[in-house]
């Protein structure tokens, strides 16, 4: 489906009307929360989410992480309430780690950084028809990131990690149906931060609605080893590159505020 960062546009692509705020603008992700600075905000609801595990479609190394993919034709997997006024549509999942547990998220909490970050990608389809078009725009994606620990084995996790050997390479695709993204929530969905932001791949546009989970999820040492055994090169290429440290940088808050749902 177009929403795998492949085909997100680029700079170059016809449909893309202007810059809109392109990077080095003032509201680019992903950054460090600062508990202490964050604001409650009671009027935050809590999240609502309806993920039918019959829209999984595929999953494939994108050459950057590996994306999990769902239907998103109609509005069968969905997410609103939260900071959201509007309904918006699951596209895909991924993740961002490390080459060890020290590092890899890509938010970090007064600094922390866990050895891992989820990514549930949602657009809005109240008010757009595709993912393309809500790349656009300001309330356009919605992005749920959960933070990963290392310890006991996430047995919801284990059907996706038995997956990835046969994705090891750029380009691979296989098809994987009926998960669940919900099991891969934490308990607690009540406590979260939320703030403007942006993709955190090209093209690093500013139509993201943050939302970033207080409670973090456990996963084994060896289930995230088997991330890192996928590859960002191709089976083609000669020299083979390891797919760690897929993060990007953290970025000024440029007087953003970040809002908690939670004191
Ligand atoms: O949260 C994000 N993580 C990423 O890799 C970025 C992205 C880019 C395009 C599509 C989906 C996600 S935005
Ligand atoms: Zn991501």
């Amino acid at each position: 489906t177009a929403c795998s960062s492949k085909y997100v546009l680029s700079q170059m692509h016809p449909m893309w009307q202007g810059p809109l705020a392109v990077p080095g603008g003032d509201r680019q992700s992903p950054i460090d929360i600062v508990v202490r600075k964050s604001v409650f905000d009671s009027k935050l609801k809590p999240l609502e989410t309806e993920y039918d595990p019959q829209t999984c479609q595929q999953i494939w190394n994108n050459g950057y992480s590996f994306l999990v993919e769902y239907d998103d034709t109609t509005d069968k997997s969905t997410l609103k309430g939260g900071p959201l006024q509007d309904k918006f549509r699951l596209c895909q999942f991924h993740f961002h780690w490390g080459e060890s547990n020290a590092w890899g998220s890509e938010h970090t909490v007064d600094r922390r950084l866990f050895p891992a970050e989820l990514h549930l990608v949602h657009w809005n389809s109240d008010k757009y028809s595709l993912f393309e078009e809500a790349v656009m725009e300001d309330n356009g994606l919605a992005v749920i990131g959960v933070f990963l620990k290392v310890g006991k084995r996430h047995e919801g996790l284990q059907k996706l990690v038995d997956a990835l050997p046969a994705i090891r390479h750029k380009d691979s695709i296989v098809e994987f149906t009926r998960f669940d993204p919900g099991c891969l929530l934490p308990a607690n969905t009540d406590d979260y931060w939320t703030y403007h932001g942006s993709l955190t791949t090209p093209p690093l546009t500013e139509s993201v609605t943050w939302i970033v989970m207080k409670q973090h999820i456990e996963v084994s040492h060896d289930q995230l080893a088997v991330f890192r055994s996928l590859l960002f090169t191709s089976a083609e290429e000669e020299v083979q590159k390891s797919m760690v440290n897929n993060f990007r940088v953290q970025q000024p808050l440029r007087g953003r505020t970040v809002r908690s749902s939670f004191t």
